[in-house]
């Protein structure tokens, strides 16, 4: 259930109730996927790998209409014509941004730097977020997905699979984490810092030489607005000097990453995919399993470096459930971007190609 919440600070936040045993059905189940035929794949309809060696999926792009095709790979059709996007709404209303967090979160900085002028919806969880595009509350969403210091969110990899959702844009924000506390309070009084686990992560050394311990909460916004709430004397905040502003609390300390540069990448999703062009440089994430045998991923890798595609990022999650009672005890979904559009032949064939390596291997 899908509740429209109002919080102290004036304005709604989304917070979502989720029936029992909501998530059952988007589990994997087996050991190998055939992602086309699992409706919470993001955005590809590509046709069914024949076999199971390779299964794959595209999260951000899907093919142009009419995009052409060389006669070799004319036997595997090129999936559904894409949808457009829609950049604005067409009654001139503000684009509406979920974001997980309070107001001050980086996530909501993230939002306005993707889409300025935007309306960004603050909300409970990343599932609040994401039900609230898929429910037509918002139009966009914005997810951190990784951090130059704090690494990959896998969380938030495993997130992109279990909803419907399109991959339509990125940002990158540095992130300059600030000391938080309330009026009068001094550094040496401070015990216990309140942080989203990515800023704790990435503060940890200049936190351990202050001394105090790490508490853990849902985003860094939401720590400071904690704190000042509730008066605390003993506590501070990991945050942004914005959100130092909003909750009426004192910067003890500027810059505390423990990197200056400290940078992270946000993705925005969509309900419908963007249309894929020539026109600029696109990037294209899928995701896909392999089975067992020699040398699998290198040859799945391989059908990008032949045709001198780029890859900007590869990442492998767990495939839950996979295990099915054999003594196998991992199998992995590989996330992979590249810099391709899908409106350029050479990304539709080594996708094409990422799909026959299956048929070559089994027969
Ligand atoms: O908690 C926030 O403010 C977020 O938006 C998540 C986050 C946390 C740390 C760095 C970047 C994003």
């Amino acid at each position: 259930m899908l509740d429209a919440v109002s919080s102290n600070s004036s304005q709604f936040r989304l917070q979502i109730t989720p029936p029992n045993h909501r998530h059952h059905n988007h589990r994997c189940s087996a050991a190998t996927l055939n992602f086309p035929r699992r409706r919470n794949l993001i955005a590809s309809s590509l046709p069914p790998p024949s076999s199971n060696y390779i299964s794959q999926a595209i999260l951000s792009q899907k093919f142009p209409e009419g995009s052409p095709s060389s006669a070799n790979d004319s036997a595997n059709p090129l999936p559904k014509p894409l949808t457009s996007s829609v950049a604005s709404k067409s009654d001139g209303s503000r684009l509406r941004v979920a974001y997980q967090g309070v107001n001050g979160a980086y996530s909501e900085l993230a939002a306005e730097t993707a889409y300025p002028n935007c309306e960004a919806v603050p909300c409970d969880q990343f599932d609040t977020a994401f039900e609230a595009l898929e429910r037509w509350l918002v139009d966009r969403a914005v997810l951190p997905i990784e951090n130059s210091l704090g690494g990959s969110i896998h969380r938030n990899y495993d997130l992109l699979l279990r909803h419907r959702l399109h991959i339509v844009g990125e940002v990158k924000l540095p992130i300059r984490h600030c000391l938080l506390a309330n009026p009068g309070v001094k550094i040496e009084e401070l015990k216990r810092v309140l942080s989203h686990p990515q800023a704790l992560a990435q503060c940890e050394h200049t936190l351990a030489k202050f001394g105090v311990t790490r508490e853990a909460v849902d985003d860094t916004a939401g720590a400071a607005k904690f704190v000042a709430f509730n008066k605390l004397k003993d506590a501070g905040a990991v945050a942004s000097a914005a959100a130092a502003r909003i909750y009426g609390l004192n910067v003890l300390a500027e810059d505390i990453q423990d990197d200056s540069d400290n940078v992270t990448r946000f993705l925005m999703l969509a309900r419908e995919p963007i249309i894929p062009g020539s026109d600029r440089p696109f990037k294209t994430s899928i995701v896909f399993s392999h089975t067992e045998g020699p040398g699998a991923l290198f040859k799945a890798l391989a059908v990008f470096a032949l045709r001198h595609i780029n890859l900007t990022k590869i990442e492998s999650r767990p495939l839950r459930n996979s295990n099915n009672g054999s003594s196998k005890c991992f199998d992995y979904l590989f996330y992979l971007d590249f810099e391709a559009s899908m409106a350029d032949p050479n990304a539709q064939n080594a996708l094409r190609h990422l799909g026959v390596m299956s048929v070559i291997s089994f027969s």
